[in-house]
């Protein structure tokens, strides 16, 4: 999958007026370069309205890039939008695309009709999901009757049907509980290991890049921001996990080694929050031989914190190079300046990549 300086360039017209109309014009992606290899599967994250839905949509050839080159599969989505829809699968977290009516089943026979997939292939690979999503007993409900979990299983089933290279995943786990989620993850990890099939993954769970992606993608305003790995955008931005502890009885906040700390206490219960790109390993075996344990949990920054705090992160890091090179123009020393411009960025590559 290849994009070079992608572009999608929205013409909006607003009523501001009884019979005026203002022009005006959205950037929702904003010359966008990226690739992902064969068989990587790489989150794709930002905040609402970063444009990740325009992306996925150019990457399906739903809509035609503004300017800028997007291969998939070696194929150019606008031109050969058919032949494409046949390599590619798509799942969207928040629609279907089984018939609402339906059983499974039929949704399944119309997909191997519609795609014209060799009978013995459908046969094959239907039976293969069946069993590694657990539907066997569902292929007869209607749609309109199943669990969102059991959706959601029934719609993966559904883009994979065909044997896709590239799937793509729009929060594939989203109203799903622990167990349906760690279910659908699992499944996609086999999938990635056994067929090498590349997944781009949109989702706001962090806890579904930290355990499928080996690298991640941000994008806001349409602009890459970060490429790399998720401990590297944690350090980057800094960011923190919460551990949740409840302990027996209420105790005193709990004497955590920094920079992990408490935060809040509710009678037995503490937060505890620390850098997210470190283990929660070493923190939970301390509390468990100093404290009088009953169970915790990890909760994961959200994404829209980590953004922010990367942000931060940046204008802090931009003042910095401004008040070195202020500085180093009034002592009429100009090294100073590029090696603070220097140091920040050796910073910023050794865990992957903020781009400016
Ligand atoms: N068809 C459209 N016409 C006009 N503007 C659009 C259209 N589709 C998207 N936009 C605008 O483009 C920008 C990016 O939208 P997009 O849906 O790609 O974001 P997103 O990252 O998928 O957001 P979310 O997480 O909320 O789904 C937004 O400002 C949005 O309002």
């Amino acid at each position: 999958m290849l994009l070079d300086r992608v572009e999608k360039v929205f013409d909006v017209r607003k009523k501001t007026g009884f019979l005026k109309r203002e022009r005006r014009q959205v950037r929702a992606v904003d010359s966008l370069s990226f690739s992902v290899a064969r068989g990587e599967m790489v989150g794709y994250i930002g905040p609402n309205g970063a444009g990740k839905s325009t992306t996925i949509k150019m990457l399906t050839g739903i809509l035609t890039p503004s300017g800028g080159r997007l291969r998939v599969a070696g194929i150019d989505p606008t031109r050969e939008r058919m032949r494409l829809a046949h390599r590619i699968g798509v799942v969207f977290g928040q629609r279907t695309t089984l018939w609402w009516d339906l059983p499974l089943l039929d949704s399944y026979r119309l997909m191997h009709r519609m795609y014209r997939i060799p009978d013995a292939r459908y046969r094959a690979n239907l039976d293969r999901l069946v069993e590694l999503l657990d539907l066997g007993d569902l292929l007869d409900t209607p749609v309109r009757q199943l669990s969102l979990g059991q959706r959601m299983r029934g719609d993966i089933a559904a883009a994979l049907l065909h044997d896709p290279e590239v799937l793509y995943l729009d929060e594939p786990t989203i109203g799903l509980d622990v167990i349906s989620k760690t279910r659908v993850r699992d499944f996609l990890r086999e999938l990635n290991a056994e067929r090498a099939t590349t997944v781009l993954l949109t989702t706001h769970d962090l806890q579904d890049i930290e355990q499928l992606c080996s690298r991640v993608m941000v994008i806001d305003h349409g602009r890459l921001m970060y490429d790399g790995p998720l401990a590297g955008l944690h350090r980057a931005g800094e960011s923190e996990r919460t551990l949740v502890v409840d302990l027996e009885r209420e105790v005193p906040p709990i004497d955590a080694p920094a920079p992990a700390r408490v935060v809040r206490v509710e009678g037995p219960r503490q937060w505890l929050a620390f850098p997210a790109a470190e283990s929660a390993a070493p923190l939970v075996a301390r509390i468990a031989a100093q404290y009088p344990l009953v169970d915790l949990s990890v909760r994961e920054p959200d994404i829209e914190t980590v953004i922010a705090k990367m942000y931060a992160e940046r204008a802090g890091q931009a003042d910095q190079r401004e008040a070195a090179a202020q500085d180093a123009s009034a002592a009429g020393d100009v090294s100073a300046a590029g090696d603070a411009g220097d140091a920040s960025k050796g910073r910023d590559e050794g865990v992957g990549r903020v781009v400016s």
